[in-house]
């Protein structure tokens, strides 16, 4: 388990001040994949430097498995951070050492006695599918063998928690999918946390079960992945499902619906259509599996303004579904009071 307190690290350089990580509160249970997701410069690495103490806070706490590492020194940090495995975007191996001689580098680190070692490696090649590749050097192995590696080195001194920092940005979409699997089968296996960085959406869609977007040292949305996706407004929700920007024509509503598991079993297009004799325009939309769960987006057109469709949008939130108003509601006239139904309007435009 991970858990992150109000975190907050600045670098100071040349008189100048950077607040990196600004306030920012995590918390990854035990066997979860939690994925911050955000642009270069968003804090990102920082944050995750900050987990295992490789940058040192300026304020703000670090649980990892109920210890404090802030609070800790000497031996007993070094212990904290073995628990603590970290694999990086350039793999970062030693090019003058077999594939084996990289896993067994940190086990050396540790002190594991040579046949203990050897039975390790061994075991550890195994796990991330090897085995075959023990006396290569880096040199002669692909990409995603060399993120094997380092994730066979990064789990040497079994740890409960991995870091994972943009660890398939550098390799193509076939062995980024292969890298992915094998972090998902290993979180499943050895009940293993981890807490990944990175700025593809396609990461978060594929494994984590929890995500954040970071910005300027911050989190603007954070939860579980498919609860984000189905949240109006959702950034996360934009990337994954792109839609085409609105062009609002007069007289008609465009909205977004978001549907999450069951809601999308039902033909809540035509149900709606049927109800109130309505002619719906689906002018964009996409569903994915997410989770083991069918998420997805549909841009929907419906005659009439927002205030008009107040009874049609009801049925669809009462249906289970999220939805958004991308027509803004007209502007009331001077002389109107507001009325109920304009006011849920007005706030479901904001
Ligand atoms: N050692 C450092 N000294 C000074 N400023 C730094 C240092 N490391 C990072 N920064 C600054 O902190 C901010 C966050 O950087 P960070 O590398 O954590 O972001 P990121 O989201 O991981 O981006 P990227 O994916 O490009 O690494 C940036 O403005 C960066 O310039």
């Amino acid at each position: 388990m991970i858990q992150i307190e109000k975190l907050r690290k600045i670098y100071r350089a040349r008189g100048r001040e950077v607040t990196a990580v600004d306030g920012v509160d995590l918390t990854v249970p035990e066997g979860e994949i939690f994925g911050v997701l955000g642009r270069s410069g968003a804090g990102k690495s920082t944050l995750l430097r900050c987990v295992n103490l490789l940058e040192r806070p300026d304020a703000g706490r670090v649980v990892i498995d109920g210890r404090d590492l802030l609070a800790l020194d000497g031996a007993a940090l070094r212990r904290a951070r073995q628990g603590i495995g970290m694999i990086h975007q350039h793999f970062g191996l030693l090019g003058s050492r077999t594939v084996a001689g990289n896993v067994a580098f940190p086990l050396e680190v540790m002190g594991v006695p040579r046949a203990e070692r050897s039975a390790r490696v061994a075991e550890l090649l195994d796990l991330v599918g090897l085995t075959e590749h023990a006396r290569a050097y880096p040199a002669q192995i692909s990409g995603g063998q060399k993120q094997r590696v380092g994730i066979a080195r990064a789990l040497a001194g079994r740890p409960k928690v991995l870091l994972s920092d943009e660890a398939t940005s550098a390799l193509d979409p076939e062995t980024t999918a292969s890298i992915l699997e094998l972090l998902r089968d290993l979180n499943r296996r050895l009940g293993l946390t981890v807490l990944l960085i990175t700025h593809e959406m396609d990461v978060v869609k594929r494994i984590c079960d929890s995500a954040a977007v970071m910005r300027e040292g911050r989190f603007t949305e954070s939860g579980p992945v498919t609860e984000l996706l189905a949240r109006p407004g959702s950034e996360l929700a934009r990337g994954l499902f792109p839609l085409p920007p609105v062009v609002p024509r007069d007289g008609s509503t465009v909205i977004e619906v978001t549907f999450v598991g069951g809601a999308t079993d039902q033909p809540f297009v035509s149900a709606l259509a049927r109800k109130y004799s309505l002619d719906v325009n689906i002018l964009g939309g996409a569903v994915e599996t997410i989770g083991g769960q069918r998420v997805g987006r549909l841009q929907l057109e419906l005659p009439g303004d927002p205030l008009a469709n107040a009874a049609q949008l009801a049925f669809l939130r009462d249906s289970g579904l999220a939805v958004e108003i991308k027509t803004p509601a007209p502007a009331p006239t001077p002389a109107s009071e507001p009325t109920a139904a304009s006011a849920s309007a007005e706030e479901d435009v904001r």
